[in-house]
Protein backbone atom coordinates (compact mmCIF):
# COMPACT_ATOMS: atom_id res chain seq x y z
CA UNK A 1 0.00 0.00 0.00
CA UNK A 2 1.54 3.31 -1.25
CA UNK A 3 1.41 6.26 1.36
CA UNK A 4 3.87 9.12 2.36
CA UNK A 5 6.31 7.22 4.67
CA UNK A 6 8.64 8.49 7.07
CA UNK A 7 11.47 7.18 4.96
CA UNK A 8 10.23 9.09 2.28
CA UNK A 9 9.96 12.28 4.02
CA UNK A 10 13.53 11.76 4.64
CA UNK A 11 14.76 13.03 1.42
CA UNK A 12 13.48 16.31 2.01
CA UNK A 13 14.28 19.31 1.25
CA UNK A 14 15.33 18.70 -1.97
CA UNK A 15 18.29 20.77 -3.07
CA UNK A 16 19.73 19.29 -6.81
CA UNK A 17 18.95 16.80 -9.27
CA UNK A 18 20.74 13.79 -7.85
CA UNK A 19 18.54 14.30 -4.27
CA UNK A 20 15.96 13.87 -6.73
CA UNK A 21 17.69 10.69 -8.35
CA UNK A 22 18.17 9.40 -4.38
CA UNK A 23 14.04 9.75 -3.89
CA UNK A 24 13.40 8.44 -7.04
CA UNK A 25 15.74 5.23 -6.85
CA UNK A 26 14.11 4.47 -3.07
CA UNK A 27 11.43 4.71 -4.37
CA UNK A 28 11.97 2.10 -7.66
CA UNK A 29 14.42 0.02 -5.41
CA UNK A 30 12.46 0.04 -2.10
CA UNK A 31 10.45 -2.81 -0.65
CA UNK A 32 6.91 -1.57 -1.77
CA UNK A 33 5.71 -0.37 -4.91
CA UNK A 34 6.68 3.33 -5.80
CA UNK A 35 4.38 6.18 -4.75
CA UNK A 36 2.86 7.70 -7.75
CA UNK A 37 1.56 10.70 -6.36
CA UNK A 38 3.91 11.71 -4.37
CA UNK A 39 6.98 11.48 -7.28
CA UNK A 40 4.36 12.94 -9.67
CA UNK A 41 3.63 15.89 -7.09
CA UNK A 42 7.23 16.49 -6.40
CA UNK A 43 8.39 16.02 -10.49
CA UNK A 44 5.71 18.33 -11.08
CA UNK A 45 6.85 20.88 -9.09
CA UNK A 46 10.66 21.14 -10.03
CA UNK A 47 9.40 21.51 -13.79
CA UNK A 48 6.87 23.92 -13.02
CA UNK A 49 10.15 25.79 -10.70
CA UNK A 50 12.46 25.44 -14.06
CA UNK A 51 10.09 26.23 -16.92
CA UNK A 52 7.21 28.78 -16.20
CA UNK A 53 8.47 30.23 -12.61
CA UNK A 54 11.53 30.90 -13.55
CA UNK A 55 13.15 33.27 -10.61
CA UNK A 56 13.19 36.56 -12.81
CA UNK A 57 16.63 37.62 -14.09
CA UNK A 58 17.84 40.80 -12.34
CA UNK A 59 19.98 43.09 -13.87
CA UNK A 60 22.80 42.68 -11.48
CA UNK A 61 25.27 39.82 -11.76
CA UNK A 62 23.29 37.81 -8.35
CA UNK A 63 21.33 35.83 -10.54
CA UNK A 64 24.11 34.36 -12.35
CA UNK A 65 25.97 33.08 -9.08
CA UNK A 66 22.12 31.97 -8.01
CA UNK A 67 21.36 28.48 -7.94
CA UNK A 68 18.53 27.95 -9.93
CA UNK A 69 17.06 24.41 -9.13
CA UNK A 70 14.06 24.75 -6.89
CA UNK A 71 14.39 23.72 -3.12
CA UNK A 72 11.83 21.75 -2.81
CA UNK A 73 10.19 21.52 0.84
CA UNK A 74 8.70 18.17 2.55
CA UNK A 75 5.60 20.42 3.50
CA UNK A 76 4.62 21.79 -0.35
CA UNK A 77 4.74 18.29 -1.55
CA UNK A 78 2.84 16.60 1.84
CA UNK A 79 0.19 19.67 1.94
CA UNK A 80 -0.05 19.03 -2.25
CA UNK A 81 -0.09 14.71 -1.38
CA UNK A 82 -2.83 15.37 1.51
CA UNK A 83 -4.81 17.35 -0.63
CA UNK A 84 -5.02 14.95 -3.12
CA UNK A 85 -5.59 11.43 -0.69
CA UNK A 86 -8.74 13.73 0.72
CA UNK A 87 -10.21 14.52 -2.88
CA UNK A 88 -9.90 10.91 -3.95
CA UNK A 89 -10.58 8.83 -0.67
CA UNK A 90 -13.60 11.27 0.22
CA UNK A 91 -15.01 11.09 -3.39
CA UNK A 92 -15.02 7.27 -3.86
CA UNK A 93 -16.65 5.13 -1.61
CA UNK A 94 -14.82 1.93 -1.44
CA UNK A 95 -17.45 0.05 0.14
CA UNK A 96 -19.41 0.24 -2.46
CA UNK A 97 -16.93 -2.06 -4.55
CA UNK A 98 -16.53 -4.78 -2.61
CA UNK A 99 -14.92 -7.36 -4.87
CA UNK A 100 -11.37 -7.83 -5.18
CA UNK A 101 -10.89 -6.73 -8.63
CA UNK A 102 -11.63 -3.30 -10.07
CA UNK A 103 -15.33 -3.26 -11.86
CA UNK A 104 -15.50 -0.61 -14.58
CA UNK A 105 -18.01 0.71 -12.71
CA UNK A 106 -15.00 1.57 -9.87
CA UNK A 107 -12.93 2.67 -12.72
CA UNK A 108 -15.43 5.18 -14.36
CA UNK A 109 -15.79 6.74 -11.01
CA UNK A 110 -12.47 7.43 -10.42
CA UNK A 111 -12.06 8.98 -13.64
CA UNK A 112 -15.18 11.30 -12.78
CA UNK A 113 -13.53 12.58 -9.96
CA UNK A 114 -10.30 13.76 -11.51
CA UNK A 115 -12.54 15.06 -14.46
CA UNK A 116 -15.23 16.44 -12.38
CA UNK A 117 -11.87 18.82 -10.63
CA UNK A 118 -10.48 20.08 -14.08
CA UNK A 119 -10.96 23.69 -14.89
CA UNK A 120 -12.99 24.36 -18.53
CA UNK A 121 -9.91 26.28 -19.54
CA UNK A 122 -7.81 24.63 -23.04
CA UNK A 123 -5.88 21.73 -22.68
CA UNK A 124 -3.03 21.29 -24.99
CA UNK A 125 -0.69 23.62 -23.48
CA UNK A 126 2.66 22.46 -22.14
CA UNK A 127 3.30 21.54 -18.07
CA UNK A 128 -0.38 19.90 -17.50
CA UNK A 129 0.53 16.35 -17.46
CA UNK A 130 1.64 15.87 -13.87
CA UNK A 131 -0.59 16.17 -10.20
CA UNK A 132 1.46 19.72 -9.18
CA UNK A 133 -0.23 20.60 -12.51
CA UNK A 134 -4.27 19.40 -11.44
CA UNK A 135 -3.83 20.13 -7.86
CA UNK A 136 -2.56 23.96 -8.09
CA UNK A 137 -3.79 24.88 -11.24
CA UNK A 138 -6.98 21.90 -12.22
CA UNK A 139 -5.44 21.42 -15.23
CA UNK A 140 -4.32 18.46 -17.09
CA UNK A 141 -3.82 17.09 -20.76
CA UNK A 142 -5.08 14.06 -21.80
CA UNK A 143 -1.95 11.88 -20.61
CA UNK A 144 -2.43 13.71 -17.20
CA UNK A 145 -5.98 12.73 -16.89
CA UNK A 146 -5.31 9.17 -17.63
CA UNK A 147 -2.23 9.31 -15.14
CA UNK A 148 -4.13 11.19 -12.40
CA UNK A 149 -6.94 8.28 -12.54
CA UNK A 150 -4.01 5.44 -12.14
CA UNK A 151 -1.98 7.43 -9.14
CA UNK A 152 -5.89 7.69 -7.56
CA UNK A 153 -5.80 3.96 -8.13
CA UNK A 154 -2.77 3.05 -6.36
CA UNK A 155 -4.04 5.45 -3.48
CA UNK A 156 -7.43 3.41 -3.29
CA UNK A 157 -5.32 0.47 -2.85
CA UNK A 158 -6.48 -0.65 -6.41
CA UNK A 159 -3.12 -2.42 -8.10
CA UNK A 160 -4.84 -3.87 -10.59
CA UNK A 161 -5.54 -0.74 -12.42
CA UNK A 162 -2.45 0.18 -14.96
CA UNK A 163 -2.11 2.75 -17.43
CA UNK A 164 -2.28 1.66 -21.44
CA UNK A 165 -0.37 3.66 -23.86
CA UNK A 166 -0.13 3.83 -27.49
CA UNK A 167 1.81 6.77 -29.79
CA UNK A 168 -1.23 8.97 -29.13
CA UNK A 169 -3.45 8.05 -26.59
CA UNK A 170 -3.87 6.94 -23.13
CA UNK A 171 -6.28 4.52 -21.82
CA UNK A 172 -6.39 2.04 -18.80
CA UNK A 173 -6.41 -1.69 -18.27
CA UNK A 174 -8.14 -3.48 -14.83
CA UNK A 175 -9.63 -7.13 -13.71
CA UNK A 176 -8.47 -10.00 -12.81
CA UNK A 177 -6.30 -10.78 -15.63
CA UNK A 178 -5.71 -7.34 -16.74
CA UNK A 179 -7.85 -6.96 -19.77
CA UNK A 180 -10.44 -5.16 -19.32
CA UNK A 181 -10.22 -2.45 -20.49
CA UNK A 182 -11.85 1.50 -19.71
CA UNK A 183 -11.53 4.98 -21.68
CA UNK A 184 -10.43 7.47 -18.50
CA UNK A 185 -9.28 11.01 -20.83
CA UNK A 186 -10.19 12.74 -24.13
CA UNK A 187 -8.48 12.30 -27.44
CA UNK A 188 -7.53 15.04 -29.79
CA UNK A 189 -9.83 17.91 -30.49
CA UNK A 190 -13.57 17.80 -31.10
CA UNK A 191 -14.44 14.12 -30.49
CA UNK A 192 -16.48 13.25 -27.79
CA UNK A 193 -14.67 11.68 -24.93
CA UNK A 194 -15.69 7.86 -24.51
CA UNK A 195 -14.43 7.47 -20.57
CA UNK A 196 -15.95 4.24 -19.40
CA UNK A 197 -16.46 2.30 -22.64
CA UNK A 198 -14.03 -0.56 -23.11
CA UNK A 199 -11.65 0.19 -26.32
CA UNK A 200 -12.48 -2.89 -28.04
CA UNK A 201 -14.87 -1.33 -30.37
CA UNK A 202 -11.94 0.87 -31.29
CA UNK A 203 -9.00 -1.60 -31.56
CA UNK A 204 -11.41 -3.57 -34.23
CA UNK A 205 -10.90 -0.21 -36.73
CA UNK A 206 -7.70 -1.48 -36.86
CA UNK A 207 -6.68 2.58 -36.52
CA UNK A 208 -3.19 3.71 -35.65
CA UNK A 209 -4.59 5.26 -32.63
CA UNK A 210 -5.06 2.37 -30.60
CA UNK A 211 -2.35 0.14 -31.69
CA UNK A 212 -4.47 -2.69 -33.19
CA UNK A 213 -3.87 -4.52 -29.96
CA UNK A 214 -0.62 -3.94 -28.92
CA UNK A 215 -0.23 -0.32 -26.71
CA UNK A 216 2.46 -0.24 -24.20
CA UNK A 217 0.51 -1.73 -20.79
CA UNK A 218 2.12 -0.45 -17.88
CA UNK A 219 3.14 -2.13 -14.54
CA UNK A 220 3.85 0.60 -11.69
CA UNK A 221 7.18 0.89 -12.38
CA UNK A 222 6.54 1.43 -16.14
CA UNK A 223 4.37 4.14 -14.76
CA UNK A 224 6.73 6.05 -13.32
CA UNK A 225 8.39 5.48 -16.57
CA UNK A 226 5.73 7.36 -18.19
CA UNK A 227 5.32 9.95 -15.54
CA UNK A 228 9.37 10.86 -16.40
CA UNK A 229 9.27 10.50 -19.80
CA UNK A 230 5.76 12.97 -19.66
CA UNK A 231 8.26 15.26 -18.35
CA UNK A 232 8.78 18.63 -20.09
CA UNK A 233 11.71 20.84 -19.76
CA UNK A 234 10.73 23.44 -22.78
CA UNK A 235 10.92 26.88 -21.24
CA UNK A 236 9.58 28.49 -24.73
CA UNK A 237 9.60 27.28 -28.28
CA UNK A 238 13.06 27.97 -28.54
CA UNK A 239 14.37 27.48 -24.91
CA UNK A 240 14.30 24.23 -22.64
CA UNK A 241 15.79 24.55 -19.64
CA UNK A 242 18.79 22.44 -18.90
CA UNK A 243 18.62 21.77 -15.29
CA UNK A 244 14.74 19.87 -16.09
CA UNK A 245 16.37 18.32 -19.23
CA UNK A 246 19.21 16.63 -16.89
CA UNK A 247 17.35 15.72 -14.09
CA UNK A 248 14.62 13.82 -17.29
CA UNK A 249 17.88 12.55 -18.61
CA UNK A 250 19.39 11.12 -15.48
CA UNK A 251 15.65 9.67 -14.02
CA UNK A 252 15.38 7.85 -17.41
CA UNK A 253 19.05 6.34 -17.24
CA UNK A 254 18.52 4.95 -13.52
CA UNK A 255 14.90 3.47 -15.04
CA UNK A 256 16.83 2.33 -17.69
CA UNK A 257 19.51 0.40 -15.80
CA UNK A 258 16.33 -1.16 -13.95
CA UNK A 259 14.56 -2.35 -17.45
CA UNK A 260 11.99 -0.30 -16.87
CA UNK A 261 12.13 0.61 -20.30
CA UNK A 262 12.87 -2.16 -22.25
CA UNK A 263 8.88 -2.21 -23.19
CA UNK A 264 8.42 1.11 -23.44
CA UNK A 265 9.54 2.08 -27.05
CA UNK A 266 8.39 6.31 -26.86
CA UNK A 267 10.52 6.24 -23.98
CA UNK A 268 13.62 4.85 -25.22
CA UNK A 269 13.23 7.20 -27.98
CA UNK A 270 12.63 9.91 -25.30
CA UNK A 271 16.09 9.31 -24.15
CA UNK A 272 18.32 9.03 -27.33
CA UNK A 273 16.86 12.71 -28.39
CA UNK A 274 18.21 13.80 -24.69
CA UNK A 275 21.60 12.20 -25.45
CA UNK A 276 21.64 13.81 -28.96
CA UNK A 277 21.11 16.94 -26.98
CA UNK A 278 23.90 17.05 -24.15
CA UNK A 279 25.97 12.93 -24.50
CA UNK A 280 26.32 11.02 -21.28
CA UNK A 281 30.02 10.13 -21.26
CA UNK A 282 30.21 5.77 -20.81
CA UNK A 283 26.33 5.56 -21.56
CA UNK A 284 25.60 4.02 -25.45
CA UNK A 285 24.80 6.57 -28.27
CA UNK A 286 21.56 7.57 -29.43
CA UNK A 287 21.06 5.55 -32.42
CA UNK A 288 21.80 2.61 -30.03
CA UNK A 289 18.91 3.69 -27.86
CA UNK A 290 16.70 4.34 -31.07
CA UNK A 291 17.68 0.31 -32.48
CA UNK A 292 16.57 -0.54 -29.07
CA UNK A 293 13.07 0.90 -29.46
CA UNK A 294 12.38 -0.67 -32.50
CA UNK A 295 13.40 -4.14 -31.48
CA UNK A 296 11.36 -3.57 -28.59
CA UNK A 297 8.85 -2.84 -30.80
CA UNK A 298 9.50 -6.24 -32.99
CA UNK A 299 9.77 -8.23 -30.14
CA UNK A 300 6.86 -6.91 -27.86
CA UNK A 301 4.35 -5.30 -30.36
CA UNK A 302 4.83 -7.24 -33.44
CA UNK A 303 6.59 -3.88 -35.25
CA UNK A 304 3.48 -2.06 -34.63
CA UNK A 305 4.57 1.19 -33.69
CA UNK A 306 6.06 3.87 -35.91
CA UNK A 307 7.68 6.28 -33.39
CA UNK A 308 10.93 4.08 -32.94
CA UNK A 309 11.20 4.41 -37.01
CA UNK A 310 10.86 8.01 -37.05
CA UNK A 311 13.25 8.86 -33.79
CA UNK A 312 15.74 7.21 -35.92
CA UNK A 313 14.71 8.78 -39.33
CA UNK A 314 14.56 12.19 -37.61
CA UNK A 315 18.19 11.75 -36.29
CA UNK A 316 19.91 10.61 -39.19
CA UNK A 317 18.13 13.47 -40.81
CA UNK A 318 19.95 15.93 -38.58
CA UNK A 319 22.84 14.22 -39.08
CA UNK A 320 22.46 14.06 -43.37
CA UNK A 321 22.94 10.62 -43.49
CA UNK A 322 20.32 10.56 -45.79
CA UNK A 323 20.73 7.60 -47.40
CA UNK A 324 20.21 5.50 -44.00
CA UNK A 325 16.91 8.30 -42.92
CA UNK A 326 15.20 7.25 -45.96
CA UNK A 327 15.80 3.59 -45.14
CA UNK A 328 13.91 4.43 -41.82
CA UNK A 329 11.02 5.78 -43.30
CA UNK A 330 10.64 3.58 -45.63
CA UNK A 331 10.72 1.17 -42.10
CA UNK A 332 8.44 3.26 -40.62
CA UNK A 333 5.72 3.21 -44.02
CA UNK A 334 6.32 -0.77 -43.31
CA UNK A 335 4.38 -0.56 -40.19
CA UNK A 336 1.24 2.05 -41.59
CA UNK A 337 0.42 -0.24 -43.43
CA UNK A 338 -1.16 -2.51 -41.23
CA UNK A 339 -3.51 0.09 -40.36
CA UNK A 340 -6.58 1.61 -41.56
CA UNK A 341 -6.79 5.59 -41.26
CA UNK A 342 -9.01 6.68 -39.36
CA UNK A 343 -10.24 10.70 -38.74
CA UNK A 344 -8.44 10.11 -35.02
CA UNK A 345 -5.27 9.52 -37.00
CA UNK A 346 -4.40 13.07 -37.37
CA UNK A 347 -1.11 13.02 -35.69
CA UNK A 348 0.54 10.56 -37.43
CA UNK A 349 -0.62 11.51 -40.89
CA UNK A 350 0.84 14.87 -39.67
CA UNK A 351 3.91 12.97 -39.55
CA UNK A 352 4.02 11.26 -43.01
CA UNK A 353 3.26 14.44 -43.99
CA UNK A 354 6.35 16.49 -43.09
CA UNK A 355 8.36 13.45 -44.08
CA UNK A 356 6.97 13.13 -47.71
CA UNK A 357 6.14 16.89 -48.71
CA UNK A 358 9.23 18.42 -46.76
CA UNK A 359 11.92 16.45 -45.80
CA UNK A 360 12.89 14.16 -48.56
CA UNK A 361 12.05 16.79 -51.02
CA UNK A 362 14.79 18.82 -48.95
CA UNK A 363 17.41 16.03 -49.36
CA UNK A 364 16.63 15.47 -53.05
CA UNK A 365 16.77 19.87 -53.33
CA UNK A 366 19.90 19.56 -50.77
CA UNK A 367 21.90 16.84 -52.84
CA UNK A 368 21.27 18.63 -56.04
CA UNK A 369 22.61 21.68 -54.69
CA UNK A 370 25.46 20.19 -53.48
CA UNK A 371 27.10 18.45 -56.13
CA UNK A 372 30.46 19.43 -54.42
CA UNK A 373 29.99 16.45 -52.26
CA UNK A 374 29.80 13.47 -54.07
CA UNK A 375 28.85 10.88 -51.44
CA UNK A 376 25.67 13.22 -51.21
CA UNK A 377 24.93 13.37 -54.96
CA UNK A 378 25.37 9.57 -55.50
CA UNK A 379 22.18 9.45 -53.35
CA UNK A 380 20.33 10.50 -56.97
CA UNK A 381 21.97 7.75 -58.82
CA UNK A 382 21.43 5.16 -55.95
CA UNK A 383 18.39 2.44 -56.78
CA UNK A 384 18.32 1.72 -53.42
CA UNK A 385 17.49 5.24 -51.97
CA UNK A 386 15.13 5.31 -54.62
CA UNK A 387 13.54 2.12 -53.78
CA UNK A 388 13.21 3.04 -50.36
CA UNK A 389 11.22 6.17 -52.15
CA UNK A 390 8.79 3.91 -53.55
CA UNK A 391 8.55 1.59 -50.29
CA UNK A 392 7.81 4.51 -48.56
CA UNK A 393 4.82 5.39 -50.60
CA UNK A 394 3.85 2.36 -51.15
CA UNK A 395 3.06 1.84 -47.65
CA UNK A 396 0.87 4.55 -47.58
CA UNK A 397 -1.09 3.89 -50.16
CA UNK A 398 -1.58 0.91 -48.48
CA UNK A 399 -2.44 2.24 -45.38
CA UNK A 400 -5.05 3.96 -47.39
CA UNK A 401 -6.56 1.60 -48.96
CA UNK A 402 -9.61 -0.26 -47.10
CA UNK A 403 -10.05 3.06 -45.07
CA UNK A 404 -12.72 5.07 -44.29
CA UNK A 405 -11.08 8.03 -44.98
CA UNK A 406 -8.69 8.95 -47.83
CA UNK A 407 -5.21 9.99 -47.00
CA UNK A 408 -3.57 10.80 -50.31
CA UNK A 409 -4.06 14.23 -52.22
CA UNK A 410 -2.81 15.73 -55.18
CA UNK A 411 -0.23 17.66 -53.23
CA UNK A 412 1.15 14.47 -52.52
CA UNK A 413 1.66 13.62 -56.04
CA UNK A 414 3.37 16.83 -56.71
CA UNK A 415 5.99 16.18 -53.84
CA UNK A 416 6.30 12.78 -55.34
CA UNK A 417 7.06 13.44 -58.75
CA UNK A 418 9.08 16.31 -57.89
CA UNK A 419 11.40 14.17 -55.50
CA UNK A 420 11.12 11.32 -58.29
CA UNK A 421 12.02 13.10 -61.29
CA UNK A 422 15.53 13.99 -59.25
CA UNK A 423 16.50 10.57 -59.64
CA UNK A 424 18.56 9.17 -62.66
CA UNK A 425 16.09 7.94 -65.27
CA UNK A 426 18.95 5.04 -65.38
CA UNK A 427 18.98 4.52 -61.79
CA UNK A 428 15.07 4.27 -62.24
CA UNK A 429 15.32 1.65 -65.11
CA UNK A 430 17.18 -0.42 -62.26
CA UNK A 431 15.04 -1.37 -59.46
CA UNK A 432 12.67 -4.02 -59.42
CA UNK A 433 9.42 -3.33 -57.76
CA UNK A 434 8.52 -7.43 -58.65
CA UNK A 435 6.36 -9.01 -56.01
CA UNK A 436 8.50 -10.48 -52.77
CA UNK A 437 8.35 -13.14 -51.17
CA UNK A 438 6.04 -12.13 -48.58
CA UNK A 439 4.12 -10.51 -50.78
CA UNK A 440 3.40 -13.49 -52.84
CA UNK A 441 2.60 -15.21 -49.12
CA UNK A 442 0.01 -12.64 -48.26
CA UNK A 443 -1.63 -13.49 -51.22
CA UNK A 444 -1.60 -17.40 -50.34
CA UNK A 445 -2.98 -15.80 -47.58
CA UNK A 446 -5.16 -14.36 -48.35
CA UNK A 447 -6.43 -16.90 -51.68
CA UNK A 448 -6.41 -19.29 -48.43
CA UNK A 449 -9.37 -17.62 -46.63
CA UNK A 450 -10.37 -15.12 -49.43
CA UNK A 451 -13.79 -15.86 -49.90
CA UNK A 452 -16.24 -15.28 -52.84
CA UNK A 453 -18.52 -12.23 -52.44
CA UNK A 454 -21.18 -11.78 -54.86
CA UNK A 455 -19.07 -13.65 -57.34
CA UNK A 456 -15.73 -11.91 -56.63
CA UNK A 457 -13.07 -12.63 -54.25
CA UNK A 458 -12.72 -8.89 -51.88
CA UNK A 459 -10.30 -9.29 -49.14
CA UNK A 460 -8.30 -6.60 -47.62
CA UNK A 461 -4.67 -6.17 -47.68
CA UNK A 462 -4.43 -6.31 -43.74
CA UNK A 463 -4.80 -10.73 -44.24
CA UNK A 464 -8.62 -10.75 -43.35
CA UNK A 465 -11.64 -11.07 -45.61
CA UNK A 466 -13.91 -8.10 -45.55
CA UNK A 467 -17.06 -7.55 -47.81
CA UNK A 468 -16.45 -4.79 -50.54
CA UNK A 469 -18.30 -2.01 -48.38
CA UNK A 470 -15.12 -2.34 -46.08
CA UNK A 471 -16.82 -4.29 -43.33
CA UNK A 472 -18.19 -1.37 -41.69
CA UNK A 473 -21.00 -0.16 -43.91
CA UNK A 474 -18.52 2.61 -45.84
CA UNK A 475 -17.24 2.74 -48.71
CA UNK A 476 -13.80 1.40 -48.86
CA UNK A 477 -11.26 3.79 -50.46
CA UNK A 478 -10.39 1.72 -53.64
CA UNK A 479 -6.83 1.27 -55.77
CA UNK A 480 -5.38 5.04 -55.38
CA UNK A 481 -4.50 6.90 -58.20
CA UNK A 482 -1.19 7.64 -56.69
CA UNK A 483 0.23 4.27 -57.45
CA UNK A 484 -1.17 4.56 -61.41
CA UNK A 485 0.96 7.84 -61.06
CA UNK A 486 4.01 6.10 -59.91
CA UNK A 487 3.49 2.96 -62.18
CA UNK A 488 2.72 5.16 -65.24
CA UNK A 489 5.91 7.11 -64.20
CA UNK A 490 7.95 4.11 -64.60
CA UNK A 491 6.92 3.21 -68.13
CA UNK A 492 8.54 6.92 -69.04
C1 LIG B 1 9.57 10.70 -33.25
C2 LIG B 1 8.66 11.70 -32.54
C3 LIG B 1 7.97 12.61 -33.55
C4 LIG B 1 9.45 12.54 -31.56
N1 LIG B 1 8.70 12.63 -30.33
C5 LIG B 1 7.71 11.84 -30.17
N2 LIG B 1 6.95 11.71 -29.08
C6 LIG B 1 7.30 12.44 -27.88
C7 LIG B 1 7.02 11.69 -26.68
N3 LIG B 1 5.74 10.97 -26.67
C8 LIG B 1 5.53 10.11 -25.62
N4 LIG B 1 6.62 9.75 -24.94
C9 LIG B 1 6.50 8.88 -23.92
N5 LIG B 1 5.32 8.35 -23.53
C10 LIG B 1 4.22 8.73 -24.21
S1 LIG B 1 2.61 8.20 -23.91
C11 LIG B 1 1.98 9.16 -25.16
C12 LIG B 1 0.54 9.15 -25.43
F1 LIG B 1 0.07 7.91 -25.25
F2 LIG B 1 0.33 9.55 -26.68
C13 LIG B 1 -0.24 10.05 -24.51
F3 LIG B 1 -0.14 9.56 -23.30
F4 LIG B 1 -1.53 10.04 -24.89
F5 LIG B 1 0.24 11.27 -24.60
C14 LIG B 1 2.94 9.86 -25.79
C15 LIG B 1 4.25 9.62 -25.26
C16 LIG B 1 4.95 11.00 -27.87
C17 LIG B 1 5.78 10.86 -29.08
S2 LIG B 1 7.47 10.87 -31.57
Amino acid sequence: MAGFKDRDKRHFPLTDTSSVVKLFEDQLKGSNEPNLALLSITLGCIENALTLNRSVPSTDDSTLLRPIFPVVDLDTVEALYTKFETLVKGSVDLTKYPEEYSSRDLVKRISDVIWSSLSRSFKDKAHLQSLYSFLTGNKLDCFGVAFGVVAAAQLLGRNDIHLALSEDHAWVVFGEDGTDTAEVTWHGKGNEDKRGQSIALSVAEKSWLYLNGQPVICNRLMEVAAMVSAANPSISMTMDSIEMGALQQELLWLLYDESHLSKYPMALGNLGDLEEISPTPGRPPPLSLFQEAISSSVKNYANHHVYPYTYMGGYLYRKRRYKEAIKCWAEASNVIRKFNYTREDEEIYKEFLEIANELIPNIVKAVTLNTLDHEQLNLLYDPVVYGDILRFYDGICEWEEGSSTPVLHVGWAQHLTFSLNKFDPRTRAKIDVGKDEDEEDKKSDDEEDGEEVDGKKVVDNKGGVQDSENGKGKAAVQKDPLKVVVEEMKEV
